[in-house]
């Protein structure tokens, strides 16, 4: 991950662990592990099935005490904020957070981001397409990803517009590309486009506020 440069002495830095209001990115030793890559994926099976499975009931009540089980093995770890190698696994698949889409990325550096990936049955909104809810959280991800690329803290949406061009199908593989369109001080303006190979499904931009030392 590109660290941000240039800007540092602007941001709160809390003895190295917090700047621009956000802990210290630190990516996780080895993804995680040696399961933790596989514990991932298995939750995105589980995720596709909690939405799409229509078995008997007895089976939902079997299946919820296995999911109440594995709650109870997890629960004494849970961690603050950045401990977790779930969203700091920068090998895996939305960097191993089950709230990102799994997609990686393909490209970074300065000014441009780019990311290919799925949608899956979870992110299914209706007749076959993907959910117009989750299209503004690739690109939010993305854009926050551009922008400290470009030398920024991590820095807060202000706006976030999508315009949908095309329904977007699940399965397939897709790509997104973010840039910066310009700087001002705080403020960047970035923009993105999400493609199926050659037709572009939705495009969007956004401004990313740096925080001021105070800002949560
Ligand atoms: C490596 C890591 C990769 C992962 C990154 C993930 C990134 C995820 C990013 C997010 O999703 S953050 C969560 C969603 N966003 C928020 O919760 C933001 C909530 N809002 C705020 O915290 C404040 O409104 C914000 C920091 C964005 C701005 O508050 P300020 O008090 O700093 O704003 P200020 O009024 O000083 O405005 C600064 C400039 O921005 C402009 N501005 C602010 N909001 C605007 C807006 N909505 N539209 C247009 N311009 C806006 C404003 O006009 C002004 O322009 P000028 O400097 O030219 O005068």
């Amino acid at each position: 991950m590109t660290r941000a440069t240039g800007a540092d002495d602007a941001v709160r830095d809390d003895g190295g662990k917090r700047r621009g209001g956000f802990p210290m990115f630190s990516a996780a030793s080895e993804d995680g592990g040696p399961h933790f890559g596989r514990f991932v994926s298995a939750m995105r099976d589980l995720q596709d099935l909690a939405v799409s499975a229509a078995p008997d009931p007895e089976v939902f009540g079997a299946a919820a005490d296995k999911a109440e089980e594995l709650a109870a093995m997890l629960r004494p770890y849970a961690a603050e904020e950045g401990r977790s190698p779930a969203n700091r696994s920068i090998g895996l698949p939305g960097r191993g957070s089950l709230l990102m889409l799994p997609w990686m990325l393909t490209g970074l550096e300065p000014g441009r981001v780019t990311a290919a990936g799925v949608f899956r049955r979870y992110h299914l909104g209706g007749n076959g397409a993907a959910h117009g809810g989750v299209l503004p959280l690739l690109f939010d991800d993305i854009f926050g990803m551009v922008t400290h690329a470009q030398g920024q803290p991590v820095s807060r949406t202000a706006y976030l517009t999508v315009n949908y061009r095309n329904v977007t199908p699940l399965e397939k593989e897709l790509t997104v590309e973010a840039t910066v369109d310009s700087a001002d001080g705080r403020k960047t303006y970035v923009s993105g486009r999400l493609w199926d190979g050659g037709t572009l499904l939705a495009d969007a931009d956004a401004l990313m506020v740096r925080l001021q030392p105070w800002q949560p």
